[in-house]
């Protein structure tokens, strides 16, 4: 039997209906999605009913409102085959609050953000790449979002959750203009570049940040400089410099050889990045400085790549797998506001989606 975890919203009328949720994706994130939405249920004043569940192989839909845990655990178990996308507004219904959460890192899934937003479904989102890819599909979902009054939720993107795309919006939204951007934006590298001795082989510390659930499904995504492009260009376009992908020069990390292979050969071969990262790291500790991997952009340019930064750089602070923004704009000339904290793993990062749903079901005030 399903039961409805659902509750009467706290700001509105006993009477409303509560919002309607799809979650799409039950990997890491979706996973401790699931489990803070079936904490959150047993609080009164929730405002929503989550309706549909799936994963890339498997689906369930009760508009009656299904337990969180209990679905996640049923789609996981199930080895039947997902159902065509278009399910998923059919099973949020056509009226009333609706919300589609996306956990997964599938383009296919991005692909159809501005569809649906354009249609009046909110959409809240850990995955990249419907704004941190193409120009042209950022403006169908800004563009879309405008159109259908929709909100799309994307804390999660940029530092799974901390206050990034936020506060770059609030100040271009104050009349400042961003004049720079530096960090560390991805989560996993700086986790590895944090714990990297230059002793114990690199793909270890790879293998470890992937077990953690700190890297994308395929690290390569990480160790490539593509999450980071993603995360830039974001930032980037947020504060009102619309980039092309091209626009950003990216540094990878890894070798022709292994970014050739299939996803499913690359563990096995994660040893090809050995060598020239301790070579990078003998180097950085000769002059005394720490291996970090940076996002820049100025006024004319952007560019992704690993640093040799001294001890005393602001970028060189943190640890496991704090994030680092600094951020220059008309009110922070020459003294940059400076944002850090933990920028990877499923618990932050679902926090963030439940953070965004919560903000939609509450209304405008209370948006960001
Ligand atoms: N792990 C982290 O620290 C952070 C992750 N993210 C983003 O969150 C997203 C999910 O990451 P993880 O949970 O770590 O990945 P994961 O690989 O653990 O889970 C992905 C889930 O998406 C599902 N999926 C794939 N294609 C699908 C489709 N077409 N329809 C429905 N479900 C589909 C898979 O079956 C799986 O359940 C990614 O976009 C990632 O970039 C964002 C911030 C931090
Ligand atoms: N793989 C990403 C996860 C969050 O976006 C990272 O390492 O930062």
């Amino acid at each position: 039997m399903n039961v409805a975890v659902q509750a009467v919203p706290r700001t509105s009328s006993a009477a409303a209906p509560p919002a309607r949720l799809a979650l799409l994706g039950t990997g890491n994130v979706g996973g401790e999605v699931l489990a803070r939405l079936e904490q959150l249920g047993r609080v009164p004043g929730g405002g929503w009913s989550l309706v549909h569940v799936r994963n890339s192989r498997a689906c369930i839909s009760d508009r009656a409102g299904l337990r969180p845990t209990d679905a996640g655990e049923r789609v996981r178990g199930q080895a039947i085959a997902a159902g065509a996308l278009p399910e998923v507004p059919e099973a949020l219904g056509h009226d009333g609050l609706r919300i589609i959460i996306d956990a997964t890192a599938s383009d296919a899934i991005a692909a159809r953000h501005a569809e649906w937003l354009a249609a009046g479904i909110h959409v809240v989102t850990a995955c990249k790449l419907g704004q941190g890819t193409s120009l042209e599909r950022w403006r169908s979902i800004r563009a879309a979002a405008d159109r259908g009054g929709a909100v799309y939720g994307d804390a999660a993107t940029v530092g799974a959750g901390l206050p990034l795309i936020r506060s770059i919006r609030e100040l271009v939204a104050g009349g400042d203009r961003i004049l720079g951007i530096a960090g560390v934006l991805s989560g996993s590298l700086a986790w590895l570049f944090n714990h990297y001795d230059g002793l114990r082989p690199f793909s270890g510390f790879v293998r470890q940040a992937r077990h953690a659930g700190y890297t994308e499904p395929d690290p390569r995504e990480d160790l490539s400089g593509e999450d980071v492009r993603r995360k830039i260009l974001i930032l980037a376009r947020s504060a009102g410099h619309e980039l092309e992908e091209h626009d950003v020069r990216v540094e990878s990390l890894v070798p022709q050889a292994l970014a050739r292979l299939a996803q499913g050969e690359v563990d096995a071969s994660l040893a090809m990045l050995d060598g020239d990262m301790r070579a990078r790291f003998a180097d950085a500790r000769k002059s005394g400085c720490s291996l970090r991997f940076v996002a820049r952009l100025d006024q004319s340019c952007a560019r992704v790549g690993l640093e040799a930064l001294a001890a005393d750089d602001p970028l060189a602070a943190g640890a496991g797998t704090d994030n680092r923004l600094a951020i220059e704009a008309d009110r922070y000339r020459g003294q940059p506001l400076v944002i850090q904290g933990p920028g990877a793993g499923a618990a932050v990062t679902a926090a963030a989606l439940v953070d965004d749903m919560l903000r939609i079901i509450r209304g405008p005030a209370s948006h960001h």
